[in-house]
């Protein structure tokens, strides 16, 4: 199993009486492709950070890769940590630096402190990175600086990271922000052939419904920090869609129909494809 998530709860602050992860039980099996979906503040960050103990439980329990993080010493964690890529909402791309130098840091969780420090003034793959540029079209952005790609470059750039990584398990949050619509089904695609290529997990929150449906044999739902449904896509209705972003970022409760069928709302479709 990738992760098994039993009763976890998330909750920024003990000052903050809202929980951003509130009883979530998931489990996702190696290898299995899913979406997360639903409004914003709906906790789909906090869950992949969950998934890659980037946060400490307030409840419940995680396996991650067939151990327990919060059980292991940090450096087991850390060596458990090397095995999961988790790509931010946000790509932390030095400004300064080469395409090649940020697309190779990908792979620091697997070099010694030397490689890492040598790296920084000679690539030391610079034809790994290259390839995985090709992958998104951008190749000839080898030796660019970061600050002059477009924020769409910027994005597939960090996600070309995630392609010279040896990671089992790839977590990334919302990768289409910045992407015009052919450019996000092909991002899909590139992500999506890398996992199954490497039979690694893949988990990738999406605001973009038409194509989590499209893209992916399983999707979750979340909303106000809880597990709303966790169904094939050819079982996701357009009502359970409505349901799922009614009233969106308007309320942290649990919604009424959270774990049981959801209420219909009119006048919002799966055509309308971005929520
Ligand atoms: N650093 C933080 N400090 C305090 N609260 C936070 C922090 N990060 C997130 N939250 C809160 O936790 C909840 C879940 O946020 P999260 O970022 O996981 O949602 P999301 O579904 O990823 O949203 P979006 O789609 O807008 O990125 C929200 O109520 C949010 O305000």
């Amino acid at each position: 199993m990738s992760f098994e998530l039993r009763g976890v709860s998330v909750r920024y602050s003990p000052v903050l009486p809202q929980l951003a992860l509130s009883d979530v039980t998931l489990s996702i099996a190696q290898g299995e492709q899913v979406a997360l979906i639903g409004p914003s503040g709906a906790g789909k960050t906090t869950l992949l950070h969950t998934f890659a103990f980037a946060r400490q439980l307030d409840g419940g329990s995680l396996r991650a890769l067939d151990a327990e993080p919060w059980g292991l010493s940090s450096s087991g964690r850390h060596a458990l940590r090397s095995r999961i890529f988790l790509a931010p909402q946000t790509p932390p791309l030095p400004p300064r630096q080469r395409v090649v130098t940020a697309v190779l840091a990908g792979r620091l969780p697997q070099w010694s402190l030397y490689k890492a420090l040598t790296s920084l003034f000679k690539p030391s793959d610079p034809q790994a990175a290259y390839d995985a540029l090709a992958k998104f079209d951008l190749q000839d952005k080898l030796y660019a600086r970061v600050d002059r790609l477009s924020g769409g470059e910027r994005q597939r750039c960090s996600l070309a990271r995630l392609l010279v990584s040896n990671a089992q398990a790839l977590l990334v949050d919302e990768p289409l922000s910045a992407l015009d619509p052919a450019l996000a089904r092909q991002t899909l695609d590139v992500l999506q052939q890398e996992a199954s290529a490497r039979r690694a997990t893949l988990v990738c929150s999406l605001h973009q419904v038409e194509l989590a449906l499209a893209h992916f044999p399983r999707i979750v739902g979340l909303r106000a920090g809880r597990v709303v449904f966790d169904a094939p896509r050819d079982a996701v209705s357009e009502q359970m869609i409505a349901a799922l972003y009614q009233q969106a970022g308007r309320d942290r409760e649990p919604p009424a129909s959270a774990g049981a069928e959801p209420g219909i709302v009119a006048g919002r479709g799966l055509a309308s494809g971005c929520y």
